[in-house]
């Protein structure tokens, strides 16, 4: 009853339980000692009732009372363990799966990101494994053994009297078509279920995310109509699923009372004519609860099992989710030998891009050269691929066309580790995490002592701010660096550029203002970086752009201007223009946007 693809799904799972096989083993060797005493206890039920009670001959019946007790003891030692070693295997291997997902979504190329909601990713690692946990490695444990349970119990009975078995046997086949009908009809719901919960997680997560912007803006109605709606996709499905449980387990429990009275019917006729004895007539009817409850239990677990199977097909997408060094030929450290120990240049030949296959271009044959100790501004109005160039750089993204070229080497040919190593970023959208400010700026280098992350901070003029902060280095951020100022968080964000120790700096110079005292720490740092490094900086303001070597304008996609601030402005072209434009309406440092 389960499909060739559950099987693959399985086994592609399986895979995480080798580990553990040595609890499995223990597990499954408990089975044949369940399933033997558990067919036991009827024979000897019918020996009691019929070589002694019927008889009145009670020599032997305490041995046979001692056996019965010393079955049931042994039957639920045998239980107790098979269920304990499959659930710590089980529980084990969700660990690592769990693990091994979280490392591959870290990897996952950013392309992933821009399509998929954080919501969803986050659901498959919470809800969508805790579905697996609860129904997959709980139900599928208890339903192996009640389903071998009950065909050794018919086989039993058989042996014993197989016209009653017949009767009861004849119930059997419309059982299972209405289990398999039902079966599918909740594969689909569960679908729906798994995947509204998802989409309800992400829109949740979002709206926490933005709770200040939904406050600011009073949009929370709003905000709470379209919750409502992916809620109520939810509850429907769910609604749509009790359903049918509701109807399958009616369905099983009438049959199970339909049955015994047919085995009593016909059974105690039996009895009369004597063709079948008391004994056997008891423990057919007492099998009768052991086969059929399983039945119904396993039509139960069949609806668990389904929600697993959805969180399973979910979990698979995110496994087969390819990552971005999947299926590319990268040259192997051999191959360059120490040509990338220090930077020397970077060049862009030609270079196009475009997001999707079905998006338009971004960036136009592009082409300009970075030099060792040289500066690079990407100067442009918004939108028109500034930013882009830096992330084909930090090979965020990387099917473009042409060449670009590090160190003479194709960039798309070296693997991010090879290549980055040469560069720092200084963000604009900087991110900080819950951690002390230490932590914040030494991130990614495990083993970066405290004076390194002192010296770092030192550097870009950030050290002095921060010993005033309560607790200085140790003082714990929240809230992606809200208790800190625009300005401080800049500066935090160069001191962790400086700490990667990358001899190239990209620079994304943020727009946003800030009081006049960090705002001259950050000049000072900038300026400091200039004279010193070698950066590629997309630049908005004036005394940033004025000390680069190189300034390249960029309108939609291509380079229209390239060369020093006076040669721009002698041009009086499109630079000189958005000069104007900036010092039309600023008063200090113009700034470009
Ligand atoms: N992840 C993305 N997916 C699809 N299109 C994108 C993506 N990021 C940027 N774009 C598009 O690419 C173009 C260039 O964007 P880019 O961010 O490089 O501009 P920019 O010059 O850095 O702008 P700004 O100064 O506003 O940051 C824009 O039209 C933008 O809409």
């Amino acid at each position: 009853m389960i499909k060739g693809l559950d099987i693959q799904y399985i086994r592609r799972f399986l895979v995480f339980a080798k580990p553990y096989k040595g609890w499995a083993t223990i597990g499954i060797l408990m089975l044949p000692l369940s399933i033997v005493t558990n067919l036991l206890f009827p024979w000897l039920t019918i020996r009691v009732i019929d070589d002694y009670l019927s008889t009145g001959n009670y020599d032997g019946l305490p041995w046979v009372i001692g056996a019965m007790i010393a079955v049931v003891a042994v039957n639920y030692i045998a239980d107790s363990c098979y269920s304990y070693f499959l659930r710590k295997t089980g529980q084990h291997t969700l660990f690592d799966i769990r693990m091994s997902l979280f490392q591959r979504i870290l990897n996952l190329p950013r392309t992933y990101f821009d399509r998929t909601p954080t919501g969803v990713t986050l659901s498959r690692l919470t809800s969508d494994l805790e579905a697996i946990s609860d129904s997959f490695v709980m139900g599928v444990l208890s339903m192996v053994r009640d389903l071998i349970n009950t065909v050794a119990l018919i086989i039993l009975m058989l042996f014993i009297n197989w016209p009653l078995t017949l009767v009861v046997l004849t119930v059997f086949p419309p059982v299972l078509y209405i289990t398999h009908w039902i079966r599918n009809k909740l594969r689909e719901i569960y679908k729906i279920t798994r995947s509204s919960l998802a989409k309800g997680t992400g829109y949740l997560q979002e709206c926490l995310f933005g709770v200040k912007t939904v406050q600011l803006y009073r949009a929370e109605e709003e905000v709470e109509a379209r919750y409502q709606a992916y809620t109520q996709e939810f509850l429907h499905a769910q609604m749509r699923s009790n359903k049918y449980d509701a109807v399958l387990f009616s369905v099983i429990t009438g049959v199970t009372t339909i049955t015994i009275g047919l085995i009593i019917w016909y059974g105690s006729g039996r009895v009369v004519q004597e063709a079948v004895t008391l004994g056997v007539l008891i423990a057919f009817i007492n099998n009768m609860e052991k086969v059929f409850v399983p039945l119904r239990d396993f039509t139960g677990q069949i609806a668990a099992i389904q929600r697993s199977f959805a969180a399973f097909d979910h979990l698979d997408e995110l496994f087969q989710e390819p990552l971005e060094e999947d299926g590319r030929t990268l040259l192997s450290p051999a191959d360059f030998g120490d040509r990338l120990r220090t930077f020397e240049s970077l060049e862009f030949r030609d270079v196009s891009f475009r997001y999707t296959q079905d998006s338009p271009y971004v960036l136009k044959n592009v082409s300009f050269k970075l030099e060792k100790g040289h500066q690079l501004a990407l100067v442009g109005t918004t939108g028109s691929g500034k930013s882009t160039i830096l992330r084909l750089i930090s090979k965020v993204y990387q099917d473009y066309e042409g060449q670009i070229l590090l160190n003479g080497i194709e960039l798309s040919a070296l693997s991010i580790d090879d290549s980055m190593h040469l560069f720092s970023l200084m963000q604009q959208d900087v991110y900080l995490f819950d951690q002390s400010i230490a932590f914040n700026i030494g991130l990614g280098k495990a083993s970066i002592s405290r004076t390194d992350i002192q010296e770092a901070a030192r550097y870009v003029y950030a050290d002095e701010f921060i010993k005033n902060l309560p607790d200085g280095y140790d003082m714990a951020l929240s809230g992606n660096g809200g208790n800190l100022s625009a300005g401080q968080t800049q500066l935090i964000s160069f001191a962790r550029a400086v700490a990667q120790g990358g001899q190239v700096i990209m620079l994304d110079e943020a727009t946003s203002s800030v009081d006049s005292v960090t705002e001259n720490l950050i000049q000072r740092a900038i300026s400091r970086l200039f004279k010193e490094r070698t950066v590629i900086a997309i630049a908005h303001r004036l005394s940033t752009i004025r000390h680069s070597d190189t300034i390249l304008v960029l309108d939609q996609g291509q380079v229209v201007e390239q060369g020093t601030h006076e040669q721009l402005l002698a041009r009086n072209g499109v630079y000189a223009g958005l000069l104007n434009q900036a010092a039309d309406q600023d008063g200090g440092d113009m700034v470009l946007t």
